[in-house]
């Protein structure tokens, strides 16, 4: 994946300058900044999700994508939340369910899980999507510490499993360490990546 962005604008408000960016199968990218420096606009634009920018996007890469809250489909289990979208075979889905350490959980509807569980159900759906880059944006946010690095913990070891590369969205260079990505510092007005 190749972003060659020269700029974005929501109305008279430009919020991103020029960047570029480019990220493979095994390389792991984190974004850093403060609160509204335009770290989500930028994910949304690699995920193709914002096509209203200036600039371009090459490359097939397939790309997965895990928000902050799990957007899981609330009246399907949880092995249909991951087939359904996915269109992987139930028999896949239950194997991520056991990669994530959800083995009992297959009829489990979202709202009979904990976040915690709901966050891993969420990883298990990406990774069932066959990703060359996962993309993830604070999806660490609003978890206990000890559940957080957890998942992070889970979330390195598939990333180095599938050999799947990671763009991460956060405000926590910690979580940039310990998934050993490079650091990427947005900053400036309109933001871009600063030395
Ligand atoms: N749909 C929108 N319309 C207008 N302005 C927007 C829109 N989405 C974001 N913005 C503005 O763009 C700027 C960047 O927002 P963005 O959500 O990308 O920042 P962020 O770094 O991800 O912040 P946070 O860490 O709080 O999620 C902010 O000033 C925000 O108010």
């Amino acid at each position: 994946m190749q972003l060659d962005l020269i700029g974005k604008s929501y109305g008279p408000n430009q919020v991103l300058g020029p960047i570029r960016l480019s990220l493979t199968r095994g390389q792991r990218l984190a974004i850093l900044g403060p609160s509204g420096m335009g770290k989500s606009t930028l994910l949304r634009i690699v995920a193709g999700l914002d096509p209203q920018f200036s600039g371009s996007i090459t490359g097939d890469d397939r790309l997965a994508l895990i928000f902050q809250e799990p957007t899981l489909l609330p009246w399907r289990n949880a092995t249909q939340n991951i087939t359904i979208p996915t269109g992987c075979s139930v028999a896949q889905a239950h194997e991520w369910m056991a990669r994530v350490g959800l083995p009992a959980h297959h009829n489990h509807f979202p709202r009979q899980m904990s976040l915690g569980q709901q966050r891993r159900l969420a990883l298990a759906r990406a990774f069932a999507a066959q990703p060359d880059i996962l993309l993830m944006d604070e999806p660490f946010a609003s978890l206990d510490g000890e559940t957080a690095a957890r998942m992070i913990a889970l979330t390195s070891e598939l990333l180095s499993g599938t050999g799947a590369g990671l763009l991460l969205v956060t405000h926590d260079p910690n979580e940039a360490r310990a998934l050993e990505a490079r650091p990427l510092r947005l900053g400036g007005n309109p933001a871009q990546i600063q030395g």
